[in-house]
This record gives C-alpha cells, sequence and structure tokens, in this order.
C-alpha cells in the first residue's frame, strides 16, 4: 500500500482543517513506512501535540512519553511492529506509541475507570509484546523472546522470518540488577537483541549513582556522531561473524578493548551517543541495523530529554514524571482539594523527627524519595538519607548489613517494588533476625496505576516469616505510633505497611508518635453484653485501612439492632491472640477485614482459631482483596470491585447470621455475589 501522502492534499478548502492532519491519517505504523523524513517529523510534532492534549484531560505519566516522540515514530516507521516485537521498559512512555498502535480513538480514556492502562499489556494490543510497569524487566524477556525466535525458526517453526526484538530501557531502569543479569546473559549469546538506552538524564528524580555518572561521562565524552561516523560505526558492524570473532580476539590479545565502553565488556556492540530527537540520525541508524546480518546483541544510546517540547515540563524539577489533568497553555495543575496530609508525608515527618533524636536512623529509597516521603528527611538529615536507584534487592541487603552495625535502618519502598526483594527479605534479613524496619508504601489499592502498582500480597509474603512484626495504622495517628515503634524495635525485623493517599484529617494529630505495645490490638466498639454470642453478636476485626468503613458498617449494622464490637487489629504478626480468642468465644460471628490478598491477616486470624479448637465454635468470614487483579479505577471504584466497602462488611455479617431480609435485592448494586459467604 501506498500511503505516502502529498502535503498539499491535507488542505482540502471547505473542510474544518484538522489540529493534526497527518496524524490523522496514521491508522497503523504500516502507514508511516512510506511517509518521508519531512513527513515523519510533522508526524512527530502532532503525535507530540495529541499526547499532550491527551494528558491534560487524564492525567499520567507525561514527561517519559514526551522525551521519546521522535523515538517511537523512528523505531515504528524502521521496524515491522509488530511482528518485530518493541518492548519498552516500565511502559509508562508508551503513550506516542499507543497512539501510533491503533488505541488513538481510546486515548482520552488512559488510565480511566474501563480505559486503556497507563502501561504495556499483552491483552490490550499486539503491539504490547509485554506488558510491564515495574523496571528493568525489557532486555530480559527481549533476549528470551530473541532466543526462542532461533530455536522456533531452526525448527522450522517460527512465523515469520528474521525478526527483531528490539527493547527500550531508560537510564534509570538500567541502574537495576536485573538488566545487568540480562546483558551479562545476553552479551555471551549469539541472540540478535537490539538495546535501545534511552539516556535522558532522569530518573523519576535526577538519577543516583555511579552507573548514572558513567552514562554522563559517556555521553560527554563523546560528541552526538556526525552522520558520517554513525555510518562507520554502523559499517563496522557488518562483517560477517567469523571476521569479527576473529578481529574481537585480536583485539582482545593486543589489549585494545579494554578502553571500551562498558557495554561494549559485556559482549554488546555500542553505538553512540545520538541525537533521539533527530529523525536524520536516528533513521538511518536504525535501518542499518534492522538490515545487518550480524548476529549478536547490540546497544544503541540515544540522548533525549524527559518532557521535550512542553516548556512547563522540560522546566520542572521532576520534568513532569506523572501530572494530575494540567491546562495546556499555562503547565497548571489540576489542584486535588486541600485534604489532610498523606500517610506518605505523615510517615515522613514522624521519621524525620524520630532521626532527630536517634543518631543511628537511616533511610533508604530505591529511586523514589518523594514517592516515599522521604524527601523530608533527606533534606535533614543528608548524610544519612540513601538513594540507591531503581535497585530494591541491594536496598533491603544495604538496610541488613546497616543493621548488623547496630543501625537502624527504614527502608521505604513501596508494596509492589519490595516483591521484587523478596529473597533478601528473607534470607538477609528475616533469617537473621536483624532489625531492618520495612516502610510499606501504597499497601493496598492504588487507583489509576492499576493491577501493577497495587500493593496486594505484602500481608501474604510477609505473614509466613517466622519472627515478623507486622503493623498496619489505621489512621494517621496510628501511623505515628507505629513509625515511632518501629523506630524504637531492636528485637527484629519490623514492618508497618499504609495506603496511597490522604489521611482521614484527624484534628488532634499528636506532634509525635508513642510506642505500641507489640502484638495487641485495640477494641474501637464494644457491643455490650447483650450482644454475645448467644444473642448473635457480630465482632469486626479490622486491620489498617478498612477501619473507616468497618465503622460506617458498625453504626448501619447497630441501626438494624445489631451494633457489633469493633476492633483495630494493629498487628498482622503477632496477632493479639488473647483478644482475638475473646472476640471468637464471646461473638456468634467474626469478620476479618484487611486491604490484601487472602492468605493474609485472615488467614493467620483463622489459622490460631483452628489450632486453639475456637473455629468450631464462631461463624468466621475473611473480608479480603478478592482472588484477581483489580483494574484502573478511581480508588472509591477499586473498592467496591473489590467487596471491600461498609456495604460488603454488613451484608456478610447479615448473611453469616442468616438474617433473612438478606436476598439477592438487598445485594443488589456493588455486591458481587461470588464474594459473599454461604449461610449456614
Ligand atoms: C522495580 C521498580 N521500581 C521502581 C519503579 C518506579 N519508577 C517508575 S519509572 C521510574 C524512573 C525510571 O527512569 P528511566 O528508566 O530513566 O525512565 P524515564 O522516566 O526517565 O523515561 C521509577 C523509579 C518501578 N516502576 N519499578
Ligand atoms: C511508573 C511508576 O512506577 C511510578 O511513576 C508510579 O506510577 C508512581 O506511583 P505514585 O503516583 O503512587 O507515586
Ligand atoms: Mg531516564
Amino acid at each position: 500500500m501506498d500511503t505516502s501522502v502529498d502535503m498539499d492534499e491535507l488542505d482540502s478548502p471547505g473542510v474544518t482543517p484538522s489540529k493534526y492532519p497527518l496524524l490523522d491519517r496514521v491508522r497503523s505504523p504500516r502507514d508511516l513506512r512510506n511517509l518521508s523524513i519531512e513527513q515523519l517529523r510533522q508526524v512527530a510534532d502532532e503525535l507530540r501535540g495529541e499526547t499532550l492534549d491527551t494528558v491534560s484531560t487524564t492525567g499520567g505519566h507525561l514527561g517519559a512519553s514526551l522525551g521519546v516522540v521522535e523515538l517511537t515514530v523512528a523505531l515504528h516507521a524502521v521496524f515491522d511492529t509488530p511482528d518485530d516485537r518493541l518492548i519498552w521498559d516500565v511502559g509508562h512512555q508508551t503513550y506516542p506509541h499507543k497512539i501510533l498502535t491503533e488505541r488513538r480513538e481510546r486515548i482520552r480514556t488512559l488510565r480511566q475507570p474501563g480505559g486503556l492502562s497507563g502501561f504495556t499489556r499483552r491483552s490490550e494490543s499486539a503491539y504490547d509484546p509485554f506488558g510491564a510497569a515495574h523496571s528493568s524487566t525489557s532486555i530480559s524477556a527481549g533476549l528470551g523472546m530473541a532466543v526462542a525466535h532461533d530455536i522456533l525458526e531452526s525448527q522450522g517453526r517460527a512465523t515469520v522470518r528474521d525478526r527483531h526484538v528490539i527493547a527500550v530501557i531508560g537510564d534509570g531502569a538500567i541502574s537495576a540488577g536485573m538488566a545487568y543479569e540480562a546483558m551479562n546473559n545476553a552479551g555471551s549469546s549469539k541472540a540478535r537483541l537490539i538495546v535501545v538506552l534511552n539516556d535522558n538524564e532522569m530518573s523519576i528524580a535526577p538519577p543516583v549513582g555511579a552507573m548514572s555518572a558513567y552514562l554522563s561521562r559517556l555521553m560527554s565524552s563523546q560528541k552526538f556522531l556526525s552522520l558520517r561516523d554513525l555510518a562507520g560505526k554502523v559499517a563496522r558492524r557488518l562483517p560477517s561473524g567469523i571476521e569479527r570473532t576473529a578481529k574481537r580476539a585480536d583485539e582482545y590479545a593486543r589489549g585494545l578493548l579494554t578502553g571500551g565502553t562498558l557495554f561494549e565488556e559485556l559482549g554488546f556492540y555500542y553505538i553512540g551517543p545520538i541525537d533521539g530527537h533527530n529523525l536524520d540520525h536516528l533513521m538511518p541508524v536504525l535501518r542499518n541495523l534492522r538490515d545487518a546480518d550480524e548476529a549478536g546483541p547490540v546497544l544503541l544510546h540515544v540522548i533525549t530529554q524527559k518532557g521535550r517540547g512542553y516548556a512547563p515540563a522540560e522546566a520542572s524539577g521532576d520534568k513532569y514524571h506523572a501530572v494530575a489533568k494540567f491546562n495546556v497553555v499555562t503547565g497548571e495543575q489540576a489542584k486535588t482539594p486541600p485534604g489532610p496530609p498523606t500517610f506518605t508525608a505523615v510517615f515522613g515527618r514522624e521519621l524525620t523527627a524520630c532521626a532527630g533524636d536517634d543518631e543511628s536512623i537511616v533511610a533508604i529509597t530505591a529511586a523514589m524519595p518523594s514517592g516515599t516521603g522521604l524527601d523530608a528527611f533527606a533534606k535533614a538529615y543528608p548524610d544519612r538519607f540513601f538513594d540507591v536507584g531503581i535497585a530494591e534487592q541491594h536496598a533491603v541487603t544495604f538496610a541488613a548489613g546497616m543493621a548488623t552495625e547496630g543501625l537502624r535502618p527504614f527502608v521505604a519502598i513501596y508494596s509492589t517494588f519490595l516483591q521484587r526483594a523478596y529473597d533478601q527479605v528473607v534470607h538477609d534479613v528475616v533469617l537473621q533476625n536483624l532489625p531492618v524496619r520495612f516502610a510499606i508504601d501504597r499497601a493496598g489499592l492504588v487507583g489509576a496505576d492499576g493491577a501493577t502498582h497495587a500493593g496486594a500480597f505484602d500481608l501474604n509474603y510477609l505473614g509466613c516469616l517466622p519472627g515478623m512484626t507486622i503493623m498496619a495504622p489505621s489512621d494517621e495517628i496510628e501511623l505515628l505510633h507505629m513509625t515511632a515503634t518501629a523506630a524504637a524495635f531492636d528485637a527484629g525485623p519490623i514492618a508497618l505497611r499504609y495506603p496511597r493517599g490522604n489521611g482521614l484529617g484527624l484534628q488532634a494529630l499528636p506532634a509525635r508518635g508513642s510506642l505500641l505495645e507489640i502484638g495487641r490490638g485495640r477494641i474501637v466498639r464494644e457491643a455490650g453484653r447483650q450482644q454475645g454470642r448467644e444473642q448473635g453478636g457480630i465482632a469486626l476485626l479490622s486491620l489498617g485501612s478498612r477501619l473507616g468503613e468497618t465503622l460506617k458498617a458498625a453504626d448501619e449494622l447497630a441501626a438494624r439492632g445489631l451494633p457489633p464490637t469493633v476492633v483495630d487489629a494493629r498487628f498482622a504478626k503477632p496477632i493479639d491472640t488473647a483478644l482475638i480468642e475473646q472476640l471468637a468465644r464471646n461473638h456468634a460471628v467474626l469478620i476479618t477485614i484487611e486491604e490484601g490478598a487472602a492468605g493474609g491477616f485472615g488467614s493467620i486470624v483463622m489459622h490460631h482459631l483452628a489450632l486453639t479448637g475456637l473455629l468450631d465454635h464462631v461463624k468466621v468470614r475473611p473480608l479480603t482483596l478478592p482472588d484477581r487483579f483489580i483494574d484502573h479505577d478511581t480508588p472509591a471504584a477499586q473498592i467496591i470491585h473489590a467487596g471491600l466497602s461498609a456495604s460488603h462488611i454488613v451484608q456478610t455479617a447479615l448473611q453469616a447470621l442468616g438474617v433473612p431480609d438478606v436476598g439477592r435485592d438487598a445485594l443488589a448494586g456493588d455486591l458481587p455475589l461470588s464474594r459473599i459467604a454461604p449461610t449456614s
């Protein structure tokens, strides 16, 4: 199909001119492949405009997307996507990619309920061959695809010939160990893998560490390759495999390669740096890489600017990494109504205060200083603050090392990212009973980032570990207490998990947290004697963030003449066995409520009741996240989909009691029937 566009054709008289006339004609990447460089440049400009317009109405990860507009156009114009596999690391920079790959009509549903995901997703498009949102997976996945293709081709089972695999990874993401594990493997293989290092000298915050400094040196020690240099560099890759191997062996023998880039030492053919916004440079290099016969991995180092082409983004400290809806003209972001401080901020404030009293407290983040609230700490105590880059595994073991020497380390990591460091938690911290403090932010559902970022599993993966202590605050005062408690706790590893978003706005926030007794819950409301076991009394045992809904449910049950006992468990481990046994003895129904997957707090409670024989005497109903992933949505809707709202708690209680008026009608609305425990 000839898709080349006559530029004059785009100005038909009498038709309201489209804002993005050339982009309108690009229905799929195929339509890019016959365009001239000049036309591709126009597509890129229009694509940048469309990306901006979109994110101004949806919010999302703007800066990274603006920075890869030209790269996205060039990659889709040169490679035969989706047959060639294009993998974007993290996937937060893929809005232009989504617009070009048959999703433009839905692009304004980005991150909205039922809409496009903010990341790549296999189920969303054939152009997303690998789902992501956690960083640094692209080289491994790409290598897997390239090797798989070679095997399938050798068996005569490949669906296309000479498939290319391209992984695009940022300078932040390449700081993670996983990227090096992949390069170590790729460098010794003959797989045809193209890694594009998208170097914008930014992570979420300015990047840190020796690798980042190395990339800066690499960038500044050489000017952008001129077209002539590029041609020479690419041509040198073309000698046949044997000649190249012999040449490299010879060069090694003569010590000529010792001054090569780190990537060359790892076995990659390194090309760069080149200007990632210049299509005149990108296009010929990518075409050459596409057409080269040579096996083995290549790393193309492109320099881009995060937030490129939008002055407010270019000027902002974080380059508009993630934004709310905004006014395109002024750059002003929609103000969230003034609300109470976030859990994150309350944690940061209390930890900073604790560090003022105790100089052995240190704080560690894996590339998320502001996301974890440690920016306040960093400012006050820069010598005791460590941003280790995107390196959660290292962060945990680094903290373990500090703990062995008597320091009191806090590792502040989102629940979902701590998953990556599980063996470090088990083997390096818990097995050695080291007092590392885990400040686990974004525990529970997180809204628009969706399932990849939900903190669904920490209660499970930590709850099964011997000697682990786990706390979950129900409000910001509790968070102050738990932060202070963790700071003072030297008996072993301890975690506190708290949700994304604002606290409850409690008026009487004390200046400082107080120490809690380990493993003790608190009774928030007592049902009274007349609501005991024989009278069908209900106990609601909430852990953490669901206490507010639990109290609403309690009000509703009370209005129906069934006032329950309400307990804030505070600890998922060790549980308050005395209190829980008392609840089981004195009530007919015990409902546990937590914002975590099944197998967490409720399971620990049931396990204990089963072993003590009390499970035979009380109907236990564990309310947890359901056994499926919850898509991006508003936080309130997610809670309803999860079956963790006040009305779910009420209905669960009534059903357990066999209260007759709870039929299907009463359950209509937000309660998935599958979530309701059967009456017995
Ligand atoms: C394992 C993991 N840790 C942390 C994050 C949070 N995170 C998302 S993007 C990002 C920065 C990535 O920087 P870079 O790769 O340079 O991409 P850029 O945003 O600069 O385009 C971080 C830390 C993540 N997604 N995954
Ligand atoms: C892409 C990514 O992983 C982060 O940018 C994440 O979206 C941040 O989430 P918060 O907005 O909860 O800090
Ligand atoms: Mg970057």
